[in-house]
């Protein structure tokens, strides 16, 4: 391998049809890495991950995941990366632990027995082992389908949106496991709409319209991009909102439940146009820090200005 880079990949494109999907991508995950893939549906993340997995041949560029060119060895990668997707892919007609069995088969798992017994054990899946996978909740599937997915001990873990409409509580359990996962040396790729999943990946790569715009340790974001942040709270947010959509220095306006947040790089511009609202005593005025939402809608907004 490169170093102790797991995915290392320049110039990446695909087109399906005429639609070129994802444009002259490149990347280094290093090994344990959360990497994080956000950015609208249909932006090309699924294509994306799936080329640097050996998983979908490019049209052109290329590069190595987990050491092995994902042209010319996609066996050698799909063999060593975990996959799992926001639909339930196992077998709903057969119980938890024949899954597991069936997961084991497939990868040639060695110490097949004592490996499934084990995966129970650590997913605490036991006292569901006789439950048919169809039956178990939104949550239990998700957890099977993460112990399905690195039975065979992935050097790569491939999550594509895999906590879609799943409870706060088992997601919050599922990522606490992604970060023992990522501790002892697994990487992991995720794509995901959430934001507070999105914090707590180590770096993220946004990506708009087959395009990476941004690829930064996610605690870096806010302040790449660039933006000064306020927010009102207050009754009555609606003449304030349409003050300041259009004013100078605002460069943008969101709502975030009973509170308004204006950003803007210009800060004293910004300031300036926040200053008649701060003397209101109905509302509250404060600095506030810019979070990942509003600095993705930034770049989606002038992504759109570059793309259409
Ligand atoms: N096998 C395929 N054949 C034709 N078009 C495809 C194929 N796979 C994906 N696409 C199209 O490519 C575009 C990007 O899809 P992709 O699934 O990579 O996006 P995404 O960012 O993962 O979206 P989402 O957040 O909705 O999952 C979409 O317009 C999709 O319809």
């Amino acid at each position: 391998m490169d170093g102790d880079l797991v995915i290392d990949v320049h110039g990446l494109t695909k087109s399906f049809g005429d639609t070129r999907v994802v444009d002259d991508f490149s990347i280094q995950v290093p090994r344990g890495a959360i990497y994080g893939f956000l950015g609208p549906n249909g932006s090309g993340k699924t294509t994306t991950i799936r080329l640097m997995c050996g998983l979908l041949k490019p049209d052109g560029g290329g590069g190595t995941a987990l050491g092995y060119d994902i042209v010319t060895q996609s066996r050698e990668i799909k063999s060593r990366v975990g996959y799992m997707t926001q639909k339930f892919s196992l077998y709903g007609d057969l119980t938890v632990k024949e899954n597991l069995d069936f997961m084991a088969r497939l990868h040639a798992v060695p110490n097949q027995k004592e490996t499934v017994l084990a995966t129970l054990e650590e997913y605490d899946l036991e006292p569901r082992a006789k439950q048919l996978a169809a039956n178990l909740s939104g949550g239990w599937k998700q957890r099977l389908a993460l112990a399905a997915a690195t039975m065979h001990k992935p050097g790569l873990l491939m999550l594509d949106e895999p906590t879609a409409g799943v409870d706060p509580k088992a997601r919050r359990d599922f990522w606490d496991r992604i970060r023992r996962l990522s501790q002892q040396g697994v990487t992991v790729l995720v794509s995901t709409h959430y934001m507070d999943e999105a914090v707590q990946c180590d770096s993220i790569a946004y990506i708009a319209y087959g395009k990476k715009l941004i690829d930064a340790p996610s605690a870096d974001i806010a302040g790449i991009v660039g933006l000064t942040t306020w927010r009102i709270e207050g009754k009555g947010l609606q003449p304030v909102y349409d003050a300041l959509e259009h004013a100078r220095g605002v460069d943008q306006i969101a709502r975030f439940g009973s509170a308004l947040h204006v950003s803007g790089r210009d800060e004293a511009a910004l300031e300036r146009a926040i200053a008649p609202w701060r003397e209101r005593p109905e509302f509250e005025v404060s600095k506030a820090k810019t979070g990942l939402e509003e600095a993705f809608i930034w770049l989606m907004t002038g992504a759109q200005d570059n793309f259409q």
